[in-house]
């Protein structure tokens, strides 16, 4: 990698600054600053509840922050049009997919979404079907995948179109070992390209293979980094989020 004055700066990533989001009752997210830097698969780890899909919703747009700005690719989510959003892959919440299309339907729609031009689809949905494993399936009807291979169909559909910027809530759910090692592969090859990829996780062991960086979420706050490369990467976790616990109920659970 270029080390020199003259090496050409990254376009800017995903960017969140000085976010907040909340909820009746409370819940969300507060005050979060998070960079995701292009080439790099940055992992949010937290408990049930700690933030991480409302800190992605934010992210792609699909909440808006009462508070800071959500940026791609340094234009303002809120303002972002077509161009942004070809640019952009994700799967939040369930995988989207026409229950009466066929595989090769629902991808050949997504590409379509994507902004992919018409003479390129059929190579895109085929390097897809192939990427993730769905040839046996390409001629089946969404509603009778299982659970899993939906999210094989999902994931494919929010990476085939090559997206700068990617953000994956819990890709892994549902997928076998095969598919796990596929996703990590597709993955650690597309930040190896140079996209921005966002992902949470709650398995801290898949996370350390596959992320640079790992932030973690507590009580709608980042709270501080993991090393990927640390041992006993667990214990770290709780740990922290035990001290942020006891200090937020130090201070009668006000910050
Ligand atoms: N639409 C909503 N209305 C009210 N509260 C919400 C809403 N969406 C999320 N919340 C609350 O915000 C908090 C954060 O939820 P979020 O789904 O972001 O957590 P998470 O870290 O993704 O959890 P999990 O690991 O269980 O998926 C939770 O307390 C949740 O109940």
């Amino acid at each position: 990698m270029a080390s020199g004055a003259s090496a050409t700066p990254l376009p800017p990533g995903m960017v969140l600054a000085g976010v907040s989001r909340s909820f009746a009752g409370g819940a969300g997210i507060h005050s979060v600053d998070l960079a995701v830097a292009p080439g790099t698969v940055h992992a949010l780890v937290g408990l049930n509840g700690a933030g991480k899909s409302t800190l992605m919703k934010v992210m792609l747009g699909m909440l808006r922050p009462q508070a800071g700005t959500a940026s791609i690719g340094g234009v303002d989510v809120g303002r972002a049009g077509v161009e942004v959003w070809a640019q952009v892959g994700h799967l939040v919440e369930a995988p989207l997919a026409y229950a009466e299309f066929t595989v090769a339907r629902n991808l050949a729609m997504a590409a379509a979404l994507h902004a992919v031009p018409p003479r390129r689809r059929a190579r895109v949905v085929d390097g897809a079907i192939a990427e993730f494993g769905l040839e046996p399936y390409r001629g089946r009807g969404a509603r009778v995948l299982s659970f899993g291979n939906r999210q094989r169909l999902g994931l494919a559909a929010a990476l085939q179109h090559d997206p700068s910027f990617i953000v994956l809530d819990e890709p892994t759910t549902g997928l076998d070992p095969s598919g796990t090692l596929l996703l990590r592969e597709s993955l650690r090859r597309r930040a190896g390209e140079g996209s921005a990829v966002l992902i949470s996780s709650h398995h801290l062991d898949e996370v350390s293979r596959l992320a640079q960086r790992i932030s973690v979420m507590n009580a709608g706050r980042l709270i501080g980094e993991l090393d990927p490369a640390a041992p006993e990467l667990e214990r770290a976790f709780f740990a922290m989020v035990l001290r942020d616990d006891e200090s937020r109920n130090g201070e009668g659970g006000a910050r």
